[in-house]
């Protein structure tokens, strides 16, 4: 039987980009009204932000996560480095991280990389992936917080299972489509399961 090939997201799978970008955000801009994390609703920070302040500049929320140092130190997400290196050690399962630079790509790129070899060690730096299109790359499962992820390939070969995060929590899914609800939740039985299909 083939090996199943799981694609892991990065930013609110295995980082958490959401509480990092407000702690920055407040830290630096203490006077603005802000985005509580259980007020997030849709994947864009921007988008919301400029529906608060209207008049912010275009690029004020993203010169936040395009700071040096943003990228690198995200807290990882509760149980996703423990649920890495468990899923590298399977039988039959190939595991790689997935994941989009931002186009400020300048301190965004080397820092995924850094953070993956701290956080997760060497092997893991190898199986980096990083592509703004995820529907050209091929696999069984893609883990990702992401609802809509678009791209060239309109039947991309994974199933895309959504991992629960602050800005997703509320929207509904189609009823075909799954959830991870965190690390705690059986991701073994979504692939020992995709592995029977
Ligand atoms: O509001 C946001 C939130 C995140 N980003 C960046 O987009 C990518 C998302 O990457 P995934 O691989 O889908 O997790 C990432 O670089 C985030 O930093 C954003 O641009 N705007
Ligand atoms: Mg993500």
């Amino acid at each position: 039987m083939p090996p199943v090939r799981v694609l892991v997201d990065m930013d609110g799978v295995l980082a958490d980009f959401e509480a990092s970008f407000l702690r920055l955000y407040r830290s630096r801009h203490p006077q603005l009204p802000y985005v509580a994390l259980d007020e997030r609703r849709g994947f864009s920070v921007e988008a919301q932000y400029r529906q608060l302040n209207p008049g912010l500049a275009a690029d004020f929320v993203r010169n936040i996560y395009g700071s040096p140092n943003f990228f690198l130190d995200l807290v990882p997400i509760p149980g996703a480095v423990e649920a890495m290196q468990e899923m590298f050690s399977l039988n039959e399962t190939e595991v790689f991280i997935c994941t989009s630079p931002i186009l400020k790509y300048e301190y965004c790129v080397k820092e995924k990389y850094a953070w993956v070899e701290k956080h997760l060690g060497p092997q893991f730096v190898q199986r980096l992936v990083m592509s703004r299109d995820k529907t050209i790359v091929s696999a069984d499962l893609l883990i990702d917080d992401k609802v809509d992820i678009k791209g060239v390939e309109p039947n991309p070969s994974w199933e895309h299972i959504v991992f629960t995060c602050w800005h997703n929590r509320h929207t509904e899914l189609e009823p075909h489509r799954r959830r991870l609800e965190s690390w705690s939740d059986d991701w073994k039985a979504i692939i020992d399961g995709k592995r029977r299909e």
